[in-house]
């Protein structure tokens, strides 16, 4: 079924850092959306903001799941989790000592996603056969491809309707990172799921996304309504492709 994201206005800080800027942005049920910008202009503040890991100082997000409105600003992050939307943090944040499966099933941990376990257990070995090699693999001593498709496979255990992506490309070899790039496009299309997708890697993020924004120092400061629109944007040549 279908899910959208609204965010509205959207203000963020940290004490006296001012981290997000009135940043408005939405991702319709189905899009993947590209939150594209370099290094410390706000990408992950938006994704904690949205998975309630951050209450914003200013605005609104809305997410609309299966017909359903549901403001999350404010809300505990378990509920938000409980609704349909999951996060793969930035950097992974696995459990280096335990297994696979036991990180796989990390994900599950809500009551909601418990009772779907073996499906989705099920799934994610069906989408990440390497992992079912592995399961009892620990997952500190797997390559770092293989970690993040742990990551991703984590995220999955919870069913998510809405999935957000923190930075797939940190720390991976550009192959691998085509490759993470290509597994959250196959998952978002078996799944039907939406897709928001932080990204300083432009080339790939937007080669899955449907279009995107341009965060700069807290504030969206370009929109492009198609990958060819972002390509063209003279912001994004200048900052990000260095043209
Ligand atoms: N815990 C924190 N305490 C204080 N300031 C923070 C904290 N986290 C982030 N910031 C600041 O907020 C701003 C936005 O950071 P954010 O991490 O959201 O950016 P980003 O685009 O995700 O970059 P990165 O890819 O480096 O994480 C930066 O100026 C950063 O220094």
């Amino acid at each position: 079924m279908a899910a959208s994201l609204l965010i509205e206005d959207v203000d963020a800080s940290y004490g006296a850092v001012r981290a997000l800027d009135g940043v408005s942005l939405t991702v319709a049920a189905g899009e993947t959306v590209a939150l594209l910008g370099t290094n410390g202009n706000g990408k992950t503040t938006l994704m904690r903001c949205i998975l309630g890991l951050l209450r914003p100082t200013r605005g609104r997000i809305v997410a609309t799941i299966d017909g359903v409105s549901t403001d999350l600003t404010g809300m505990p992050a378990e509920a938000i989790v409980d609704l349909g939307i999951a996060l793969v943090p930035e950097g992974r944040r696995l459990f280096p000592r335990l297994s696979v499966e036991e990180n796989l099933l990390l994900g599950a941990y809500r009551r909601t996603a418990r009772a779907a376990i073996p499906r989705n257990l099920e799934f994610c070995y069906d989408a990440f056969p390497r992992l079912k090699e592995r399961r009892t693999q620990s997952v500190g001593s797997m390559s770092g491809g293989e970690q993040q498709m742990v990551a991703l496979g984590r995220a999955v255990m919870c069913a998510p309707k809405i999935l957000l992506v923190d930075e797939p490309s940190v720390g991976l070899a550009p192959i691998l990172v085509a490759r993470t790039v290509e597994k959250i496009a196959e998952l978002k299309e078996k799944l039907g799921l939406t897709v928001l997708m932080a990204e300083q890697n432009f080339h790939q993020a937007i080669r899955i996304a449907d279009r995107g924004y341009v965060l700069v120092h807290g504030r969206v400061e370009f929109r492009g309504d198609s990958p060819a629109a972002l390509g063209d944007s003279d912001l994004v040549r200048k900052f990000y492709l260095g043209l």
